[in-house]
């Protein structure tokens, strides 16, 4: 038997349209990131993978993506479970800067250490900025856990326990679970899944909107290593545009 699992990045946000660096700063979609996640609704449904459980961060951005989505399919009554642990990187003192001036300021080797290194995070972020999460009632569980910065690394550390503790048992009860959530939480549970190495996860872009289907056999081993795209071209596309952000 084997286990389905969509991954679903949000549509375009209002961020990703201006090439800002967002991480945890809780930004919408744009109309172009709603029509993404209304496709991928279509999408789903053409493949016909219809969801039975939806897992999202706590940031707008992938929650909207998810009811937009999901209601396109006509499942937009299923359970869903949040949390953080699905966020984007926290983006430390780079959320709110331009990516093509941080890229002018810092050099290409700073720019792609801070944005696609494994364990090099950007600096953290000050509580006093009006970036900080620090005082949103959504994370006042997390205390001092609270990041001021990740690397992709954090990400997968606070990741995984999420993914082993939630989806999989979900996965093993039948279900076909969706994970609506963003580009670095997904390329840290596609690393895992696939078994990317450090240096070679620097080299993979996840676009919006578009579902990545993986088939787990009962290790939670990918079936086809990748997944597979529901719109391979687009998202093939799409990936190589988020690639050259900030050039
Ligand atoms: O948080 C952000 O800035 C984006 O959603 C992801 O940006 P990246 O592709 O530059 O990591």
């Amino acid at each position: 038997m084997t286990h389905t699992l969509v991954l679903l990045r949000h549509g375009e946000s209002e961020w990703n349209a201006k090439n800002l660096f967002t991480g945890w700063v809780d930004v919408d979609l744009t109309e172009k990131g709603r029509a993404e996640a209304v496709r991928g609704g279509e999408l789903m449904v053409e493949a016909g993978l219809l969801p039975d459980i939806v897992h999202t961060s706590l940031q707008r951005r992938a929650i909207t993506t998810a009811h937009l989505s999901l209601d396109v399919a006509d499942r937009h009554w299923i359970p869903v479970k949040r949390s953080w642990r699905l966020n984007e990187r926290h983006y430390g003192a780079l959320q709110g800067k331009d990516k093509k001036q941080t890229l002018a300021e810092f050099g290409e080797e700073q720019f792609m250490l801070w944005r696609r290194s494994f364990d090099t995070p950007p600096p953290p972020l000050d509580d006093s900025s009006e970036f900080s999460q620090a005082g949103d009632p959504r994370y006042a569980d997390l205390g001092d856990e609270l990041p001021r910065t990740e690397c992709l690394k954090d990400v997968i550390a606070r990741f995984l326990p999420y993914w082993e503790a939630e989806i999989v048992p979900d996965l093993q009860s039948g279900r076909t679970v969706l994970v609506a959530a963003h580009g670095n939480s997904l390329r840290a549970l596609v690393k895992h899944l696939d078994q990317i190495s450090d240096e070679d996860i620097a080299g993979l872009n996840i676009p919006t909107g578009m579902p990545l289907v993986y088939r787990l056999d009962e290790d939670m081993r990918p079936t086809v290593a990748g997944g597979e795209y529901l719109d391979p071209e687009a998202a093939a596309a799409a990936a190589a545009a988020v690639a050259n952000q900030g050039r």
